[in-house]
């Protein structure tokens, strides 16, 4: 297919606000379905994917718990079914201060989603963008990718035989700081609120220190495409703390994904070089933590092994 082929298509699919693919097409660039669910289990439902957008640097259990949140309220208030779910890290160009390499931060969102989920990917197409990519056109990317080369979820019959498709619903999720930062004049293209928020929706999970209810005051002409789910267990890990943490050479044991801080120490990340040489120590002390940690496992392991073989009577 030829980029304006690529493009006319987007455009007609989309109806309101044509994507345009003239930058940001990759060598090599393919967009991840090894965890999308391409049928829907039950055919009344809506096929949703969720798509989360932020800096990710690092990731932290709190960018991956959304998810979750985000899918015990769909099963039990809504008329949707999860399909999928992806991390969209922003690329370098956003040139926020603590922004690690988008490469960095590609890689720990992966391992991430490798070591703690079944259903959690990673979409490399708005962070390896030379460009920095507005929100609006990173969702509009995901319709192109499930509804217009994909052509939606299949409906099938108890045999299995499709019976029909169903376009994808993408929405944006987000924690309530981001959805805070939509009020905020001049930061958000009115244009772009209203293809996020009227086209597409979101899911907006509560965050300490936003006041939710001011931050949707001003949302209030799209509030039936924005769905609140309540943080039952108040968590404010950010990953500003996580860096500072690590700047200061502390431990961030069980904040973040076991294999995400092997990522950072391998590769030096967060530490200035002022803290270099403390690092070099703290480096030694997380690795130490870690390999306790693993050896505890390995070891409650092997004893929980030897208590069931000892209770089905098999000999060691
Ligand atoms: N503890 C949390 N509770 C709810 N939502 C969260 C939490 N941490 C992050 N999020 C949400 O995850 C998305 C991506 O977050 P982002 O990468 O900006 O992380 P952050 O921790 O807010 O980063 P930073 O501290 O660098 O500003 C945003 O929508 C953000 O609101
Ligand atoms: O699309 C926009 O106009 C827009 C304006 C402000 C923020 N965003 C997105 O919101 C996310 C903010 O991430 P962060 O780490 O700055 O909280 C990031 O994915 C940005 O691309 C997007």
């Amino acid at each position: 297919m030829t980029e304006s082929d690529k493009a006319g298509l987007t455009a007609a699919s989309n109806g309101q606000r044509p994507i345009s693919y003239d930058t940001p097409t990759y060598d090599g660039y393919s967009f991840p379905t090894a965890r999308l669910r391409d049928t829907l289990s039950d055919p009344a439902k809506t096929p949703l994917c969720l798509v989360a957008c932020g800096s990710f640097s690092p990731i932290t259990h709190l960018h991956l718990r959304i998810f979750e949140m985000a899918s015990d309220y769909c099963k039990l208030d809504t008329e949707f079914e999860i399909m999928g779910g992806y991390l969209s890290a922003v690329s370098d160009a956003y040139k926020k201060a603590g922004l690690a390499p988008a490469k960095h931060r590609v890689h720990m969102c992966q391992v991430a989603c490798e070591q703690t989920s079944n259903w959690l990917q990673v979409d490399t197409w708005e962070p390896f963008s030379p460009e920095y990519l507005p929100t609006a056109k990173v969702l509009d990317h995901f319709d192109y990718e499930l509804n217009t080369v994909r052509g939606g979820a299949k409906i099938v019959d108890a045999d299995g035989k499709e019976i029909g498709r169903k376009p994808y619903r993408i929405v944006l999720l987000a924690g309530s700081d981001l959805i805070m930062t939509m009020s905020e004049p001049g930061l958000w293209a009115p244009e772009d609120l209203n293809h996020i928020l009227g086209k597409y929706g979101a899911f907006i999970v509560e965050r300490a220190g936003t006041d939710i209810d001011a931050a949707l005051a001003h949302l209030q002409k799209w509030r039936d495409n924005i769905y609140v789910i309540r943080q039952l267990i108040q968590n404010d890990v950010s990953s500003t703390k996580i860096r500072n943490f690590l700047k200061q050479g502390m431990s961030v044991l069980y904040l973040i994904p076991t294999d995400v801080i092997t990522y950072i120490i391998e590769n030096g990340l967060y530490v200035d070089e002022y803290n270099a040489k403390q690092h070099q120590q703290s480096k030694q002390d997380v690795v130490n933590k870690i390999e306790e940690v693993a050896d505890k496992v390995a070891m409650d392991g092997s004893k929980d092994e030897a208590a069931s073989d000892a209770d089905s009577g098999v000999e060691a």
